[in-house]
Parts: structure tokens; sequence; C-alpha cells
């Protein structure tokens, strides 16, 4: 089906729109706010840990930029999926899905969130940043959004780069550059997200086979899950290390973050034995939430310690 085609289905699909145009609560929930505050948290950590002054106009400026940004692509997500995330229990009230918004309004939002952000920040902050927002926003959107969610069970690998791009963004907007320190805060994110996402899809997988997303618990099952979670988690600790290891983090960061990744693969190792009934479920929900504790808590550190050796 061609998009344009696609897109005459959508509205049509959405005959159970009100007919009214959707509240400010609606076009907020559109830009993802809960998944996107880390985000654009990481996106501040590399901006506050890169070399150099940025005048803090254009420092918020660039935080805002980003945030908007990421929203848009949120969005625009939300456009593309609403005819699976009807089908699934954990996204069916989204307000495409539930008649709030047409996808064409999320469509108009979307496109015009994220020109107005790359826009703003390559004219006011620098280009270069600016061109990444945008290749950010195409990523997550065309490439993992329309392409390989729906075609391959490595798809959160290789998507959740987008979602890892953020802190390189924020370090971009002060140096115009990319270097090793934002690309190893790139490398514990991008290490990050299969653990995170796929201890939620092993609990979801009902709604992912029901949807036909090739998501891995759907295609591969569940013990090729487990394993591929722990393996992920056990090279995600030693990532995790690495601001200390390389020398730009003290040594309390470097105990901290491993500790931190002890509890990460303990956690994953709890999956990997619990397999049958509440007790699995439990276990995957314990290691979902921890890890977006852990991934905040490692940003976190991070900033500390830039504002304390700044100060
Ligand atoms: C391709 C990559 C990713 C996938 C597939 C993914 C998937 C998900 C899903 C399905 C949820 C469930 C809750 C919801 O829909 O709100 C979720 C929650 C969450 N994700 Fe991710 N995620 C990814 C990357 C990221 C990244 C990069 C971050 C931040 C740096 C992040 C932060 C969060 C947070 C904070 C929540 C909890 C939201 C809440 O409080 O409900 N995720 N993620
Ligand atoms: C600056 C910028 C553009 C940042 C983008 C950040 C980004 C890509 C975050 C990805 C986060 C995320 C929730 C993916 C969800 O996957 P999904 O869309 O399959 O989840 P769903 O089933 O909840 O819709």
């Amino acid at each position: 089906m061609s998009l344009v085609e696609r897109q005459e289905t959508m509205n049509q699909d959405s005959a159970v729109w009100d007919g009214g145009m959707g509240s400010v609560s609606d076009y907020v929930a559109l830009l993802k706010p809960r998944v996107m505050s880390l985000v654009i948290f990481t996106a501040f950590v590399g901006l506050m840990l890169a070399p150099g002054n940025v005048h803090p106009v254009l420092g918020i400026v660039a935080i805002l930029c980003i945030a908007i940004g990421a929203g848009a692509s949120g969005a625009l997500n939300m456009w593309y999926d609403a005819d699976i995330d009807v089908v699934m229990t954990r996204t069916r009230k989204r307000p495409i899905p539930a008649g709030k918004i047409t996808p064409d309004e999320a469509l108009a939002f979307g496109i015009t969130l994220s020109i107005g952000s790359v826009l703003t920040l390559g004219l006011l902050v620098n280009w270069f940043a600016g061109a990444f927002l945008a290749f950010t926003i195409a990523f997550y959107v065309i490439v993992y959004t329309m392409w390989l969610k729906r075609s391959t069970p490595q798809n959160i690998v290789i998507g959740g780069a987008a979602g890892a791009f953020p802190p390189m963004i924020g370090w971009a907007s002060v140096t115009g550059s990319v270097s090793l320190e934002s690309f190893v805060l790139f490398l514990i994110i991008f290490m990050w997200t299969p653990p995170h996402f796929w201890a939620l899809a092993l609990v979801k997988n009902g709604d992912y086979t029901a949807a036909k997303v090739p998501m891995l618990p759907v295609v591969a099952g569940p013990t090729s899950t487990r394993n591929h979670i722990l393996i992920y988690s056990i090279l995600l600790a030693p990532v995790g290390v690495a601001p200390y290891l390389l020398g730009f983090a003290s040594l309390f960061y470097g105990a901290a973050s491993a500790t931190l990744g002890i509890i990460f693969v303990a956690l994953a190792a709890d999956i990997w034995r619990k397999r049958e009934g509440d007790a699995a479920k439990a276990a995957c929900w314990r290691l979902f939430k921890f890890s977006i504790f852990y991934l905040f808590m490692l940003f976190a550190l991070l900033l500390g310690e830039s504002l304390i050796s700044g100060a």
C-alpha cells in the first residue's frame, strides 16, 4: 500500500473520531512526554559535559529544540503506528486510536514541530547540531518506525540508535562536533535499549502478537529473548563503567556504575531463571523499572561530577 493510500485508509478508520479538535492534553500525549523526559535529560547531560561554554540562553534553546524534536518524532511515530496502536491494550488509549486527534492532525503537528525544532537549533545554535537532530528524527520515524519495526526482530537493536543520539546532539550543540566522550554516552544508551525494551516485550508479548509486530519474543520465543536480555546486560555493565575507564569520570562514578551494572546483570539473570507464571512476570517488571533508574543514575552521576568540577 502506498503512503497516500495508507493515509486515506487511516482517516476512514478514524470513524470513532469525535468531531472536535483535540485538547491540549491530547497534543501533549502525542509527544510521548514520559519516555521523552529521560531522552531530554540525557541530552542535557551531553550538553553539560561538553568542553567549552555555551551561552545559557543558547543552552536552553538547544534543550528545548531537542525536546520538541524528540516529541515531534513521537507524534510521527503515533501517526504511522495508529493501525497497530489500536490493537494493543497498552497503546489503544493514545490520542489517535482513541479518536481524539485525526491522523492528518498528528502528521501536520509532527512535521511542523520537526521542521521548527531543526531550523531553530540550526539557526540559533549551530547547523551540525541541527542536522544531527534532523537525522535522529528521520532515523526514529523512517528507519525504525516505518521500516525496521514491522520487518525484523532486531528492530530495536538498530532502531535504538535513535534514542541514543540525543546526548551526542546536546554535546554537538556546544562543540559543533562529536567526540569519543559523546560516543561513549551514545554507546551506554545503545547497549541499554535492548534489555530495557525486551523485558517489557516479554510481558506484553500478546499485544505484539495480536498486532503482528515481529518483536523478538514473538519471533524467537521467550527463551531466546531471555538469553538476549542477559547477554546485552553483561555487555552493558562494562560500557556503563567506560566513562571512568576512559578517564572522564571519577573513581566514585566507576564504583557506583559498576555496582548498578552488577544489579542490572543480577536482575537479568533472575529473568533468565524464573520462566513461569507470576514470578517470571515480576522479574521482567523489576528489570524494566530498574533499567530506567539505572540510566537516570548513570547520567545524573556524570552531571553531578561535571557540576562539581566546574564549580
Ligand atoms: C527503540 C528503543 C526503545 C523502545 C522500543 C522502547 C520502548 C518502550 C516502551 C514500549 C515503553 C512502555 C511504556 C510506554 O509506552 O510509555 C517504554 C517506557 C519507557 N522508556 Fe523506552 N524504549 C526505547 C528507548 C528508550 C530510550 C532511548 C529512553 C530514554 C533514554 C527510554 C525511556 C523510557 C522511559 C522513561 C519509559 C517509562 C515511561 C513511563 O513512565 O511510562 N526508552 N519504552
Ligand atoms: C531527538 C529525538 C528525535 C529523539 C528520539 C528519541 C527516541 C527515538 C526514543 C525512542 C523511544 C521509544 C519510546 C521508542 C518506543 O518504541 P515504539 O515506538 O515501538 O513504542 P510504542 O509501541 O510505545 O509506540
